[in-house]
C-alpha cells in the first residue's frame, strides 16, 4: 500500500489500528486472565477458532504442565508450528468461511476428544470467531451437501451474525449448547475472544457451550422453504440441561480494541471522536455514513467506528470483503476533498477472498484506480472491491492476528 514516512497519517492510522489489534490479542488476554484467575486443577485444553493457536499459546505460558492434553482447531493457514510441536497439543486446520470435510473431521475429533478425557477431567476451552464454520457434527440424516448449500446462502444473504448463526445452530448437533451433553458434567472454564455485537457467548461461534435462549426457533427469520425444512428435520436434542457447569468470560472485545485506538491516537496527538453506534447493515452505505460524518467534522479528529457490516454479494463474486467494500464506497465520498483517510479492516487479518485485512483510502484512491482502468461502481457491483483498491495501492495485508473482534473503521482528516 501506498506509505506517507514513518510519521504521516497513513502510518498514524495504521498505528492506531495496530494498537487496536495488540490490545485484544489472542496470547496475551488468555495468559492474563490465567494468571490472574487459574482454574482449580489441571485441564484438559480445546481451542476452537481464528485466534484458536494465539488462544492456546497463552494458555500454555500461565499453564505449563498443568494442560494435560490439547486439541487445537483453526483456519487453515492459520496454526503455529511451534505449538503444534508441543507435547501433548494435537492441532488441526479446518475450513472457512464454509464449513467442508476438514471441519466435519475437526467436529468428530472434537466429540472423541471430550469422551476419551476421564470422568474426573476439568476442561479449559478457548472459542473465538470462525468457530462456527471450523467445527460441525451433522444432525442425523442431514448431507454434508446440504450443510454447504445452507451455508453459501447464509453467506450470502445479507443476514447479520445473530441471525446467520440462528440458523446455524438450528442444523446443527453440536451448536446452542449441544456439544455439553459430550461432557458428562465433567467442568468447563470458557474463555472467549467476541466478534459479535453485545458480546453474546450464545452467538459467539454459534454458542457450543451455551443454550440458546430462543430454544432454535427460526420462523420469524426470512429464509428459502428449503432451509426451513432443512432445521425443521434437526432432531438433536437442545444442549440445556448440560450447561450447570460451564463458566464462560470473554477476554477480548471490540469495545477493548476501539478504547487501545483512542488511547494510540490520544499518544500521537490527535482530539478523538469515538462512535458508539454498533457499525452493521450495508457494507457500501456504511462507509458513504462514515465517509460523509468524516468531511462534516473538524479536521485534526481521528473518528473510530467499529462493527461488523454486510455484503450481499451477486452469483459471482470477486476479491475482497465488508471492509474493502466499506473502504472503497468511502473513497467515492471522499474522493475530491483534500486531504481525508479512512481505514477499513478486519482485526482478524482477513477479509474475504484475497488473504488481505482491509484497505487505507484517501481523497485520490478513486483517481488512482481509475488511472489503472477500472471503475468503481462497478468493482462494488461485482462485490470486487479488492482489485480496485489493490490497483490503487490501498491494500493492507497484516497476515493472521491472533484475534478476532470484527471491525474496525478510523478515519482522520486534516
Ligand atoms: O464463528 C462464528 O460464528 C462467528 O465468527 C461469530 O463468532
Amino acid at each position: 500500500m501506498t506509505e506517507d514516512g514513518p510519521s504521516g497519517p497513513r502510518s498514524d492510522l495504521l498505528a492506531i489500528y495496530r494498537a487496536a489489534i495488540e490490545a485484544v490479542e489472542g496470547r496475551a488476554r488468555v495468559a492474563e486472565f490465567l494468571d490472574e484467575c487459574p482454574p482449580s486443577g489441571p485441564v484438559h485444553l480445546v481451542a476452537i477458532g481464528k485466534a484458536a493457536a494465539a488462544m492456546a499459546r497463552g494458555a500454555l505460558d500461565a499453564l505449563g504442565p498443568r494442560i494435560l492434553r490439547g486439541l487445537v482447531i483453526t483456519k487453515h493457514g492459520h496454526l503455529d508450528p511451534a505449538l503444534c510441536a508441543e507435547p501433548g497439543i494435537e492441532c488441526l486446520e479446518a475450513d472457512h468461511p464454509l464449513p467442508g470435510p476438514a471441519s466435519l473431521a475437526a467436529g468428530a475429533r472434537l466429540v472423541r476428544f471430550l469422551e476419551e478425557a476421564p470422568d474426573e477431567a476439568r476442561f479449559l476451552f478457548l472459542i473465538s470467531g470462525g468457530a462456527s464454520a471450523l467445527v460441525e457434527v451433522l444432525p442425523p440424516g442431514v448431507a454434508p451437501a446440504e450443510l454447504e448449500r445452507a451455508n453459501r446462502w447464509l453467506l450470502a444473504s445479507g443476514l447479520d451474525i445473530t441471525q446467520m448463526n440462528r440458523v446455524r445452530k438450528a442444523i446443527s448437533a453440536i451448536k446452542a449448547g449441544r456439544l455439553a451433553a459430550h461432557l458428562r458434567g465433567r467442568p468447563v472454564l470458557c474463555l472467549l475472544i467476541s466478534d459479535v455485537p453485545d458480546d453474546d457467548p450464545a452467538v459467539i461461534g454459534s454458542g457450543l457451550l451455551v443454550a440458546d435462549r430462543r430454544g432454535g426457533d427460526i420462523s420469524d427469520l426470512e429464509l428459502p422453504d428449503w432451509l426451513q425444512a432443512l432445521a425443521a428435520r434437526n432432531t438433536a436434542p437442545p444442549g440445556n440441561g448440560n450447561l450447570r457447569r460451564v463458566e464462560c468470560h470473554v477476554v477480548g472485545s471490540l469495545q477493548e480494541a476501539k478504547t487501545a485506538a483512542a488511547a494510540r491516537a490520544v499518544e500521537l496527538g490527535y482530539e478523538v471522536s469515538r462512535h458508539r453506534t454498533f457499525l452493521g447493515g450495508d457494507a457500501a452505505e456504511a462507509g458513504r455514513a462514515c465517509a460523509r460524518a468524516l468531511l462534516e467534522e473538524a479536521p485534526g479528529t481521528v473518528h473510530i467506528w467499529g462493527g461488523e457490516t454486510t455484503v450481499r454479494l451477486p452469483e459471482h463474486p470477486g476479491r475482497g470483503g465488508r471492509s474493502q467494500t466499506l473502504a472503497l464506497a468511502a473513497a467515492e465520498e471522499l474522493a475530491g476533498h483534500g486531504a481525508a483517510w479512512l481505514l477499513a479492516a478486519g482485526t482478524d487479518g482477513s477479509d474475504g477472498p484475497g488473504g488481505d485485512a482491509g484497505a487505507l483510502v484517501d481523497s485520490g484512491t478513486i483517481e488512482r484506480g481509475r488511472a489503472a482502468g477500472l471503475d468503481p461502481d462497478e468493482a462494488l457491483a461485482r462485490a470486487d472491491a479488492g482489485t480496485f483498491l489493490e490497483a490503487a495501492g490501498d491494500l493492507i495485508r497484516t497476515g493472521p492476528t491472533g484475534t478476532n473482534v470484527m471491525d474496525l473503521v478510523i478515519g482522520l482528516r486534516r
